[in-house]
């Protein structure tokens, strides 16, 4: 496996000299599970677990590898395995928020330079959704492209959708395909460049391992090269997330990715709805909260036509959330929050009696 095919380049170069070790490789993950890694490396694929230095720091920080990351390792050739000790610097990741204790964040995947957000044409189609996959794949730092799967199912007029889209979209890259048919797959193909990754984002259902499949093209000869030969000297076929396209590039579709949540910003919230904060300027009061305030050229724009209300009760809801995971991901915020409670609530006591 060339490294370069794989997406190594010189920002990544440049790190490892950095980097004061000796007799270590570089490899890519290309799945996760149970803190066992499969890492693609110019030696072929190895088994890795991180080393005991690196679980350490872990449990500080929960950064642990994730499927796309570029990881130092140190080679135990003849048993194929590795021994990951450090993270190569992400320059995108998706994360989602950890249940617990505080808000944690957890790479799901990460090094994605473009994301196919993957929306079927038939009854899936869902304008909001495609919002918040938008939102999502700016806060990761991958660009994102949008893809309508399953041309062949749409019994509406496919343009008017696609009016649609570019009205949340501005300016993304749209394109209708259908993986039954073989439509607009040429298109998709020339996101794949060696070294660059694709990965897709969707609802269950969505076409994404029909879509991948169809990239994939020669399905039989990759079906092959998965197949290898485990210790018992039977045939296996390994199950992998992050594939070589045959022409280059490579694609990750991880179940990790599906189940991808909320967790987004200001930043990437302002970036989606543009428009929306482009029209809020122009309210007479500048913390307008578009309610009954006058002057408010949300709501004017909403009663002209100029804006779907759809569009905005979405970004009420999604800023909502924001809010709640920024409160909830802020331990100061948190324990300020509980002071005040505490205050209110002594304040309570003190009226009652
Ligand atoms: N007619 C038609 N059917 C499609 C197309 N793409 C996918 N399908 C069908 O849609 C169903 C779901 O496709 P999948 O590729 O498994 O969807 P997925 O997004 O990978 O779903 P999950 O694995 O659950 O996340 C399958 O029955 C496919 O055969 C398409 O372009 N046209
Ligand atoms: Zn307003």
């Amino acid at each position: 496996m060339n490294l370069c095919q794989l997406g190594w380049n010189e920002t990544l170069q440049k790190e490892l000299l950095c980097y004061e070790f000796s007799n270590f490789s570089v490899g890519r993950v290309s799945l996760e599970h149970k803190n066992m890694y499969r890492v693609l490396t110019d030696q072929g694929e190895l088994l890795a677990e991180v080393s005991g230095k690196f679980r350490f720091e872990a449990l500080d920080t929960g950064d642990y590898p994730a499927v796309g990351d570029w990881v130092l390792i140190s080679v135990m050739a003849e048993e194929r395995r590795a021994i990951i000790h450090k993270l190569f610097t992400r320059f995108s990741k998706f994360s989602r928020k950890v249940a617990g204790r505080a808000t944690e964040e957890q790479i799901i995947a990460s090094n994605i330079n473009t994301v196919f957000l993957v929306n079927a044409l038939n009854n899936d189609f869902n304008i909001r959704r495609i919002e918040r996959y938008l939102l999502m794949t700016w806060e990761s730092g991958a660009n994102p492209v949008i893809v309508l799967t399953k041309a062949d199912l749409c019994r509406q007029d496919i343009s008017e959708k696609v009016i649609q889209v570019e009205e949340v979209a501005f300016g993304v890259p749209i394109h209708v395909c259908s993986a039954l048919d073989g439509t607009g797959i040429e298109e998709l193909q020339d996101y794949f460049i060696s070294g660059q990754t694709v990965a897709l984002l969707g609802s269950s259902g969505a076409g994404k391992s029909t879509l991948t499949n169809r990239l994939l093209g020669v399905e039989k000869q990759l079906v092959q090269e998965t197949r290898k030969v485990d210790d018992k000297g039977r045939h296996t076929t390994t199950h992998r997330e992050l594939f070589l396209l045959p022409g280059g590039g490579i694609i990750i579709d991880t179940p990790g990715l599906r189940e991808l949540q909320f967790w987004e910003t200001e930043n990437s919230l302002s970036k989606s709805f543009s428009d929306i904060e482009e029209i809020s300027n122009r309210c007479s009061f500048n913390d307008c909260q578009h309610e009954s305030e006058p002057g408010c050229a949300i709501k004017a724009a909403i009663n002209e036509g100029a804006l779907d209300i759809k569009r905005f009760q979405s970004y009420l809801k999604l800023q909502k959330e924001l809010a709640y995971f920024d409160r909830k991901s802020d331990v100061r915020a948190q324990l300020d929050e509980k002071e005040k409670w505490k205050r209110v609530s002594k304040g309570i006591k003190s009226k009652r009696r």
